[in-house]
């Protein structure tokens, strides 16, 4: 098969003034699967996320005139088909199909819409039964299979490859199995073919299920993106690898589209638009304002404040700083080997730097002479085990979100910390020097490009990666809580 770098791709289907479905869902995913889109309209829908209100059918000669006015003058590489409606136009788009022979004919059985509403006349069935004869791929959703079968719609994974096989022997033709509509945390889909025009009989995609309600028009969006890598790879299982990463980005990003009250479309072009910049850090800081609130009230920090923090306290937390900070030095470094930005990658590396500079400061001039424990303490362990799986299981966008409370709450607590010191004044504050070094620009700077790159980071992820970077960034939060309050519940053990 000849295969073209940008195919160009007609989508015969109804219409969804609303965007979400039919011609207008074809279109853009036509354009972000990089095709170029055309469309010949079958039916005139009245309907919205909500629902189907009413159909208007142009005459089927007057489908031809659109159809024949492409087919005169565009060479064709792909034809999705969607809904059709009646037979008679199911039999229009058929005589045409012998006529021009597209190399990539792809038909989407659409019998019923997401909203209940029946969107092809049920006399229609044994007609587009019959128009299977001129496509490649079918992707019946499982009532539809079902349907084209003349069998109940399966009811779980197994009878619904079973029903694909059936339907390829049937009508010589390669299946698309959908399971979006069985239950289960997964989507699973599978292209089935029992004349050997597939690497195996069942290639499976599977992708987990988006939690989201938001999904007019998936099935005519994943058709006519089909069509369109297809066009361009000539393989179908390389074509629906690429357009199921695409689609479950879509359905990931679909909320944030805010469309109509109903069930609303997926996000075609999530690919090409970031998500709103510097909401994300503004919303970890919102989301552990309690925890901030919490740290001040410590004990630690209250009697670090005032100065009357006992000095074993003082001791075990400059301790438990420098075994923390040698291995937050590590999950610096880790990020730096994993940032995909030269940026990035150089700005994590100073950081791990910083630690280790910062730690030996630490015992050169706050832990000499001081009789502390070398042994990280139960808190220390489990925030530094944190930031290592996050380094380890979640991607670069979760390690990133877990080491930046580090930074944030640090600079915070210290500016607040500082700030109350200087405004009293005491010249015999024990710990004056230490709360002195809180004051630092340097330090400050580095906090802002940090969460500044976390925001990037955000901008680039899918919403599932800012779900686990928001958590990642509350459990170190926590552990930042817990670190200050350490000294309180496990000083007196470690020196004993
Ligand atoms: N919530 C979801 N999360 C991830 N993928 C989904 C979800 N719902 C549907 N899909 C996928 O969208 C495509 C269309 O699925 P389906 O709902 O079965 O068909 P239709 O939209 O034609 O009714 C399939 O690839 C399916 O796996
Ligand atoms: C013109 C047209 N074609 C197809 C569908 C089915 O899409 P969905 O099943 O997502 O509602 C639709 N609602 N409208």
């Amino acid at each position: 098969m000849k295969t073209r770098s940008i195919p160009r791709v007609l989508s015969i289907a109804g219409t969804d003034p609303s965007g979400g479905a039919g011609i207008q869902a074809d279109l853009k995913s036509i354009a972000a699967n990089g095709g170029y889109g055309m469309a010949a309209v079958t039916a005139l829908v009245a309907q919205n996320t909500r629902g189907v209100r009413s159909v208007h059918t142009p005459p089927a000669a007057f489908l031809l005139e659109q159809l024949d006015a492409v087919s005169d003058d565009v060479a064709i590489d792909a034809v999705k088909i969607g809904m059709l409606g009646s037979a008679d136009i199911i039999g229009t788009v058929g005589k045409w199909l012998v006529k021009t022979a597209p190399a990539v004919v792809v038909v989407d059985p659409v019998m019923v819409a997401t909203s209940g509403d029946r969107l092809l006349e049920a006399s229609a069935e044994e007609a587009l039964r019959s128009l299977l004869q001129h496509a490649d791929l079918v992707t019946p959703n499982l009532p539809e299979l079902g349907v084209l079968l003349n069998e109940p719609a399966a009811q779980d994974w197994e009878t619904a490859l079973a029903q694909g096989r059936e339907l390829s022997r049937r009508y010589d033709v390669t299946v698309l199995v959908k399971g979006g509509h069985l239950p289960g945390g997964d989507c699973p889909d599978a292209l089935v073919d029992v004349h050997g025009r597939l690497a195996e009989e069942t290639v499976e995609f599977r992708t987990e299920r988006v939690a989201t309600a938001n999904t007019h028009g998936t099935g005519c969006s994943l058709s006519a993106a089909v069509a369109t890598v297809q066009a361009r790879t000539g393989d179908w299982t390389e074509s629906l690898k690429q357009v199921k990463d695409w689609l479950y980005g879509a359905l990931l990003r679909a909320d944030e589209l805010e469309v109509g009250q109903g069930n609303g479309p997926i996000h075609h072009f999530h690919h090409h638009v970031a998500p709103p910049r510097s909401a994300f850090s503004q919303q970890c800081w919102d989301r552990t304002a309690g925890l901030r609130k919490g740290i001040f009230d410590l004990p630690f920090i209250r009697q670090l404040a005032d100065g009357t923090l006992p000095e074993a306290d003082f001791a075990y937390y400059l301790a438990q700083d420098a075994l923390y900070l040698a291995d937050y030095s590590r999950a610096l470094a880790r990020a730096s080997s994993m940032a995909p930005t030269a940026a990035e990658q150089l700005f994590w590396a100073k950081g791990a730097y910083n630690c280790i500079e910062v730690e030996a400061a630490l015992h050169r001039e706050w832990l000499t002479g001081r009789d502390v424990t070398d042994r990280q303490g139960p808190v220390t362990k489990q925030y530094v085990d944190h930031l290592l799986s996050a380094g380890t299981s979640g991607g670069y966008a979760e390690l990133v979100a877990a080491v930046i409370p580090c930074f944030w709450l640090y600079a915070h607590v210290g500016e607040v910390l500082h700030a109350q010191y200087r405004g009293t004044g005491a010249a015999d504050h024990p710990y004056g020097a230490w709360l002195d070094t809180y004051a630092d620009e340097e330090f400050a700077e580095a906090t802002r490009q940090a969460v500044g790159i976390m925001d990037d980071v955000a901008a680039r992820s899918s919403a599932e990666e800012r779900r686990r970077m928001l958590a990642a960034f509350e459990e170190s939060s926590l552990y930042e809580l817990r670190f200050f309050d350490a000294p309180r519940l496990y000083a007196a053990a470690s020196a004993e």
